[in-house]
Order: C-alpha cells, then structure tokens, then sequence
C-alpha cells in the first residue's frame, strides 16, 4: 500500500491538519480558496474521512450526512491530501509535523466520554454515551463495547441532543432502523433487545434541557413507544420551547406501546447501584419549581436500571503535549492560536471541537476554522521555514508513505461499503475493522 504520491512541490506553505472531521475540512477549504500558494495535508487515525460526521450523527438521519458532498469537493481542490490511517501522537508527533510544515492545525475533536464521577460507575452495564453512539455506529474503536440489552430498563442520563440520539436507536423498532448505515453488529443487538423502559433523567428541569426542540419533538412520532414527561412542573419559560414539548407528552407513568420511555428531571444521580453489574440509580432528587430544580430540598431516590448510558458530555481529545483547560475540555487557545504558559506556540493552531469544546452544528465548525485559517494566514509569512521537507515524512520511501490511505483509497473503501449496503437495502454496510478497510483500500 503506498497513498501518498508526490507532494505539491510548486505551492510555497505546506499546512498539516490534524483530523479530518468537519472542522478539518472547513480548515482546508478555507486554507485553499485563500491561496493558490498553500498546500494541505489532511491527516486522520482512522483510514476513513469526516469524523462525528460518519461516526456521530445518528443513522436515523441521513438528511444530516449530505454535508459529506461538501467535503468531497474539498477534497477534490487543487493542494489537497488526506492521509488516512496516520494516527497523529503514535505515528508521527506533534512536533515532528511542526519541523515539516510550515503550521499545524490542531482539528481532532473531543471523543472522549466525560468521566461518571459516582461510586460505581465502574460497574458493568454503565457505557458512556460517546462509546454508545460510536458502537451503533461502527466506529472502529468502538465494536468491541457490545452492550447488554437483554434487560428490560435502561437509564440515560443527560437531556442534551447526544442522549435524545441514545435514547431514539433504543427506542425504535429495529425494522425502523434496518435501512440506515447503522453498523450490523447494532442491529443485530437491537432486533434482540428486551428493553421496554427507557427512563431520560435529567439534572435540570425541562426549561435548561440543552436538546434541541426538532430532536426532542421527534418523540412524539416514533412507532410503538410512548413517550411521557414527569407532570407539574412545565410553568412558564416561553423562551424556552423544549418546555413547552416536554408539557405536551402525557403524563401518565403505566404507558402502553411495547416501549417506553419517560422524561424526569431534577435527577442529580449519586450513586450507582449493583454489586458485579448495575441495578439501578441513586439519584438526589430535587422538586422542581417553574421549570427549574429547587436546589437545597433533594431527597434520595433509586431507579431500577438494566443498563446505564451517561451522556453528560465529551472531553477533547488528547495528543501528547498539547496544553487542555477546562477539565480538558479543549485546548488553550487565543481564537485558534493553540497558547501554553508562555504565550503563542508558534505555527501551531486548533479548529472544532478540540477549540471550543463539544457545542454547536457541524455549520459552527466552517466560522470557527475560517477564523483560525485567518490568523494563520496573517502569521504565515512571518512563521519560520520548516527545517525539513514533507517528502521527508511523507514520501514512498517513509513509514507514512507506506501506511497512509489517500482520498481516492478511501473512495475504494466507499464502494465497497455501498456494495456490501445495496444487499441489505442499506446505504452502506459499514466496514468497522481497520485491517478490512485496508484491504478494501487497494493500491
Ligand atoms: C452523537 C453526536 C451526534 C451529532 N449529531 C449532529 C447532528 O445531527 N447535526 C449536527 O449539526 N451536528 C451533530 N453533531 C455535532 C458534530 O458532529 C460536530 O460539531 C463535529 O463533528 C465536530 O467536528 P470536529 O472536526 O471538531 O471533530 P470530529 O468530527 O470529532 O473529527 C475529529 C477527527 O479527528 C480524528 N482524530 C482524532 N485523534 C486523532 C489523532 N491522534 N490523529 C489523527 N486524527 C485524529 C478523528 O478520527 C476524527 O475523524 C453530533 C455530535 C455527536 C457526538
């Protein structure tokens, strides 16, 4: 296998980004249309392209996906390359890409699920929600988590967009899900899930729920699952429309339909309970006045649970050296400028997730790299000559050279997917084994 031909040798800045989800691609879109003399290295772990795009968004809303022809023309621009399979802190350093290139942008995301701080969420059964959606996904990193559902309850804890996602796949039918790109080995344990009750426990009230209104109201609208929302405590907030939709869900807690699933909030979980696997929750409880919790009057309750997802946000992702802030929420940085103790590390930047932290559409990542790309562009021509060549690190003869996965690979790698789906009246049949993506790759 060799990806990597000659490097754009005429073009006069050569410009490594480090992960080629959304906010990797705007970057190199915005480094290109700007100027004829820069060149672009997209590098990604994983031989396949578009990060959370590909492994995050869930199959259930493919409409989403459609970005990809962006990216795909991205690709497509004079000076660009992706170089798949090159896993950035084991493969090649930090460091190493700022002695080739003339500047590094720091775009690998923030995958990592924010660590359940309770006694015994340790216990088996309990998943964070971004190992979760990886699964389902096929996410290569990720097929190996193989929940358990042959339980009856499960408790996702958390009322942002990622845990409506979660809690969606669990309460479909799986003939409703049999024709998306969802991985197979998921619908496999989907189609056998013995889950019935799904219980979404939010430590907020209904007006702070961080989902989104279109992705809550959804909830009305899924085949064989009542949905329900704990009663009394909707008043007010007209700003806040997710409050007026859970208010619309019925009340009622003995629901029919072969599955359930019910809102709660003001649940602060404490503990987690079982002895070799989970049993349930322990949750403070607080009462909850005009849409929010009254804070100083909880009480204790437990709730029964077969398996727990905790979907309460994701950490960046982390590369040996980088200086992360915010409980390693993201990177420090001065608008895209990566900064340690001393100021400004010099021709060293960040866009997406790994910047900001885990918010926002797959849109906010386009503004969010084209201000980074912007303060590069003004650094350039005062940034330092690399003090080696990218053939040097790239080229036929390199480790790199001889392990990356080009665009045109990967496209292999694309039909051999869509292929594999048109058998199953899928989209794709998702290769989630990187060994088989390499042998889908060619030459
Ligand atoms: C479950 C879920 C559902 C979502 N659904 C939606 C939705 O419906 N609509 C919407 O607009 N947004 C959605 N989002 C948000 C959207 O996916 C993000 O805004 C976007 O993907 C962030 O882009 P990014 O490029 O910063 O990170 P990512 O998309 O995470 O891309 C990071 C890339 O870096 C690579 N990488 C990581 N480490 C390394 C390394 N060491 N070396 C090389 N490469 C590396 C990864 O493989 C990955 O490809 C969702 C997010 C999640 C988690």
């Amino acid at each position: 296998m060799s990806a990597v031909g000659a490097h754009d040798a005429d073009r006069r800045y050569h410009v490594a980004i480090v992960g080629a989800g959304p906010a990797g691609f705007y970057a190199a879109e915005a480094l290109l249309q700007a100027s004829e003399g820069v060149a672009v290295d997209l590098y990604d772990r994983l031989p396949t392209p578009y990060g959370l795009v590909r492994y995050g968004v869930a199959p259930d809303h493919p409409k989403l996906k459609q970005v990809i022809t962006v990216f795909r023309a991205i690709a497509a621009m004079a000076g660009f390359r992706f170089l798949g399979n090159v896993t950035v802190g084991r493969d090649v350093s930090v460091e190493d890409l700022r002695r080739h290139y003339h500047a590094v942008i720091i775009a690998c995301g923030a995958e990592r699920d924010r660590v359940l701080d309770i006694p015994g969420a340790d216990l088996k059964g309990v998943h964070g929600g971004m190992a979760f959606v990886g699964w389902y996904n096929g996410h290569p990193y990720r097929r190996s988590l193989a929940p358990d559902l042959s339980g009856k309850t499960a408790v996702v804890l958390g009322l942002g967009n990622v845990a409506l996602d979660v809690v969606r796949i669990l309460a479909k039918p799986s003939d409703a899900l049999a024709r998306t790109d969802i991985a197979a080995h998921a619908l496999e344990t989907l189609a056998a899930s013995g889950i019935e009750r799904i219980v979404v426990a939010g430590r907020s009230g209904p007006a702070q729920a961080r989902c989104t209104e279109k992705e809550l109201r959804e909830f009305g609208t899924i085949p064989g699952c009542v949905t329900t929302a704990e009663p009394g405590h909707f008043a007010a907030s007209p700003e806040r429309g997710v409050a007026a939709i859970f208010s619309g869900f019925p009340a009622a807690d003995a629901a029919m339909g072969s599955r359930h699933c019910h809102f709660a909030f003001g649940l602060q979980p404490i503990a987690i309970l079982g002895n070799d696997r989970v049993s349930g929750v322990r949750f403070a409880r607080s009462p909850i006045s005009e849409g929010l919790p009254l804070l100083g009057a909880e009480v204790e309750v437990d709730v029964e649970a077969d398996i727990v997802i905790a979907c309460i946000g994701s950490r960046a992702t982390l590369l040996p050296g980088l200086p992360y802030v915010g409980g390693e929420s993201f990177v420090r940085n001065e608008a895209g400028r990566i900064c340690d103790a001393q100021g400004w590390v010099p021709a060293l930047y960040a866009a997406g997730w790994i910047k900001r932290g885990a918010s926002g559409t797959i849109g906010t990542n386009r503004a969010d790299a084209v201000e980074t790309v912007g303060h590069l562009l003004a650094d350039l021509p005062s940034l330092p000559e690399p003090t080696s060549s990218v053939h040097l690190l790239t080229g036929a003869g390199t480790s790199i050279g001889r392990s990356s996965i080009s665009f045109a690979q990967w496209e292999n790698i694309d039909r051999a997917e869509i292929l594999g789906g048109a058998n199953h009246a899928k989209p794709r049949e998702k290769i989630t084994d990187i060994a088989a993506m390499i042998l889908n790759a060619g030459e």
